[in-house]
């Protein structure tokens, strides 16, 4: 292989950023909500096993970006994305492509948690069942354990499954979200501000819950707490008016900005 095949392929497996493997790729993305444009030729990379937070003043369309990247955009009736996102190489705007199926390989949690109003088993085992992942009681049986088991939900459902999950307490209720994600067996997941709605306790015991499962998954998370990103991310993106003003490692975006922008931003001089 000459030295210029070796170059492109490291190329393809790593970020442009930094020595990670990739797991999705944004390229001069745009996205309009009819005439408005909310996002303006934004390209990033997405690394395997890292937490990449995205930060910035309210309005500048971090949510916006992040639905782009399961085509939760598609819900929204005027929403129009162009330019070219990838998931390990493969376009996911494609035509063909599985909208359904890319959703659970790329999974969601939200801001406010919304369990189905359903026990806390058939929140879990819902997914898998639709998704064909699973045959037998068993299997789903053991899929359920495991996704509570690592949303560090499991000792305290394990007596009450049949209970609604709406009963559960709003940090509970987001960890059982977070399970639901898990069951389909995902490689991304997308959490949109996912700890605003709770209280510090909960929000701490989520932040540690993130960290484990980076081992497994490539996580994004939208967060308007500064304090958040440097704690659960190691990479971190600042949006600003529908770009992205600068991405990096999480440690050099909060201690040495290049940007003045950043800066300001991070010092609480706007947002
Ligand atoms: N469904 C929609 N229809 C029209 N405009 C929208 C829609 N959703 C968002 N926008 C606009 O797109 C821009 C980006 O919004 P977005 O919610 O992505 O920003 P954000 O950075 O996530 O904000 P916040 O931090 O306040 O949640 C804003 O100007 C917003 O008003």
């Amino acid at each position: 292989m000459n030295a210029e095949a070796i170059h492109t392929e490291v190329k393809a497996e790593t970020t442009p950023y930094f020595d990670a493997p990739l797991k999705m790729s944004a390229k001069n993305v745009s996205v309009y909500y009819g005439d408005k444009r909310a996002i303006d030729d934004v390209s990033i990379d997405i690394p395997q096993r890292y937490v990449t937070a995205f930060i910035g003043p309210s309005g500048c369309g971090k949510s916006t970006f992040l639905r782009s990247l399961n085509r939760m955009n598609d819900t929204i009736a005027n929403a129009r994305v162009e330019g070219e996102i990838t998931l390990d190489g493969d376009d996911i705007y494609r035509s063909g492509m599985d909208v359904v199926q890319l959703r659970a390989r790329v999974g969601m949690v939200f801001q406010k948690p919304n369990p189905f109003p359903k026990s806390i088993y058939e929140n879990i085992a819902y997914g898998p069942r639709i998704h064909g992942i699973t045959g037998s009681k068993a299997e789903l049986d053991e899929i359920v354990e495991q996704s509570l088991r690592r949303a560090g939900l499991w000792d305290e459902v394990k007596d009450r499954l049949a209970d609604s999950g709406t009963a559960l307490s709003g940090g509970q209720q987001q960890r059982l979200c977070i399970a639901r994600a898990i069951a389909v067996d995902p490689e991304v997941i997308l959490m949109d501000e996912p700890c605003s709605a709770l209280d510090p306790i909960a929000t701490a015991r989520i932040e540690e819950l993130i960290d484990d499962l980076r081992s497994r998954y490539a996580i994004v998370i939208v967060t308007h707490s500064m304090q958040q990103a440097a704690r659960v991310s190691q990479r971190t993106a600042f949006f600003h008016l529908g770009k992205v003003v600068e991405y990096g490692k999480t440690s050099d975006i909060f201690t040495n900005p290049r940007e003045e922008r950043t800066k300001d931003y991070i010092t609480g001089r706007y947002g």
